[in-house]
């Protein structure tokens, strides 16, 4: 397919999406399915067309005065791509499955390109109901954020410290252009322009000395002061991708517990392990009324709350979430949090320290639960984000110590990561 062919089948998709409501993955899923001509490079070229046009859908429509398919698409090439108007029109011969001309009006629009008179939400692409909890957030600062967050993010890599130095990792994907992440000690990073690199087919991760993880999900691991000999509840384990950090802090000494209360998403964690060479970790999976924790009650020197959120952190991997998410997924969420919260405590021994996460930038989800476990349980003490950010080794992450609370906050914009809060709390010595 040439790549007119291919923004046509991208339009196709945006109008499925819109008129079937579904999630954009399922639609290039079935469209693959139904167009067994277009090869593997067809099918993600489109797909990328389609997930840029979802990056910038509100600017790209903004600019456009148009909200179709088409218009957005024509918008994300001009906001995402950096195309000029003439070179759009070289791809719209209205021939050989190209989309119809542009017209003089969407000419006019794209040589305009201008979201001047645009609100913060738009210029940050962010969904108009979530616009004041953004600006709770970031103020003047809002459509920047926004806008970073709405830019491809690149993959990140952990070491894994049990089969190797980070050094050793860079050299066996010298291939790929790694980089060390900046704050991490453990990342590097990959920076392409095109695709992303298939990583599953490099030895370096089939044998465990990289795992695929944003910077954001290692420094949380890393602020949890997790070390050798500890016992560690990771509460909300999931597939595994910070309980695997945690026990190369540990050197397979002592033991990390790993939890979720979904036994379905434990599930890739046993293969995840083997390929890790990570020892020290029990999986405690549900089993119907049984209480599989019941004898970690007031031992654990840490407990490791990967919250479940909203995602609003994690928007440059999965821009359509986004647009998908609803007033009242953010009111569960804040729910379950408290949930997993109360139920944390419970683990901790005397002087044990609770570690929150979540990839969630907004108040709510973070300093607002804090504010409410600490308002229901004074023998827990907030821990200084700047004191936090130096035991770990990265005093410079107290420049993003919360202003609204404990904890830190980590964006595209400010760290180059996923959006992040992380907090640590320690329990009273008694
Ligand atoms: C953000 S995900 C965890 C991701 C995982 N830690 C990782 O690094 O790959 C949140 C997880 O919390 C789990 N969860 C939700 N409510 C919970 C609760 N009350 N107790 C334990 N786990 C819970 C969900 O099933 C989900 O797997």
């Amino acid at each position: 397919m040439n790549p007119s062919a291919r923004l046509s089948a991208a339009i196709e998709i945006l109008t499925v999406m819109d008129e079937q409501r579904r999630p954009v993955a399922d639609v290039l899923r079935d469209w693959g399915r139904s167009h067994r001509f277009a090869g593997s490079k067809d099918r993600a070229a489109i797909g990328d067309l389609a997930y840029d046009a979802l990056r910038v859908h509100a600017s790209a429509a903004w600019i456009m005065g148009d909200a179709s398919p088409r218009a957005v698409l024509l918008g994300a090439l001009r906001r995402i791509r950096g195309m000029t108007s003439e070179t759009i029109a070289g791809l719209l011969t209205g021939q050989d499955h190209a989309p119809a001309p542009l017209t003089e009006a969407e000419l006019a629009r794209l040589d305009t390109d201008t979201l001047a008179d645009a609100p913060d939400h738009i210029r940050g692409d962010i969904p108009e109901w979530l616009a004041p909890s953004f600006a709770a957030v970031f103020g003047q600062d809002t459509a920047a954020e926004g806008e970073a967050l709405s830019r491809r993010a690149p993959v990140d890599l952990r070491t894994n410290l049990l089969k190797g130095d980070r050094a050793k990792a860079e050299r066996a994907l010298k291939h790929l252009g790694p980089e060390p992440t900046p704050y991490s000690p453990w990342g590097l990073r990959l920076v392409h322009s095109d695709r992303a690199p298939a990583m599953a087919a490099e030895p370096a991760y089939a044998k465990g000395l990289v795992e695929v993880q944003d910077e954001g999900s290692q420094l949380a691991a890393l602020l949890s002061g997790a070390g050798p000999g500890q016992q560690v509840l990771d509460l909300c384990a999931g597939g595994g991708g910070k309980t695997l950090a945690l026990a190369a802090m540990m050197e397979n000494k002592g033991q990390v517990y790993a939890a979720d209360a979904d036994g379905r998403r434990l599930t890739p964690i046993y293969d995840r392990l083997a390929r890790a060479d990570a020892r020290n970790i029990q999986v405690r999976a549900p089993r119907g009324t049984q209480d599989v924790l019941a004898d970690l009650a007031g031992r654990c020197d840490l407990v490791f709350i990967d919250a479940p959120c909203t995602g609003t952190g994690t928007w440059r991997r999965n821009p359509d979430a986004k647009w998908r998410l609803r007033p009242g997924a953010l009111e569960q969420r804040c729910k379950a949090q408290d949930e997993v919260l109360a139920a944390a405590v419970r683990y901790l021994k005397p002087g044990g320290r609770l570690l929150y996460a979540t990839c969630s930038v907004l108040h709510e989800e973070n300093e607002d639960r804090i504010a409410a476990l600490l308002a229901a349980h004074p023998d827990l003490l907030p821990l200084d984000a700047g004191v936090m950010a130096a035991r770990a080794g990265v005093p410079q992450l107290g420049n993003h110590a919360s202003k609204s609370g404990p904890g830190l906050r980590l964006t595209p914009r400010t760290t180059g990561t996923d959006g992040f809060y992380i907090a640590a709390l320690t329990r009273a010595a008694g």
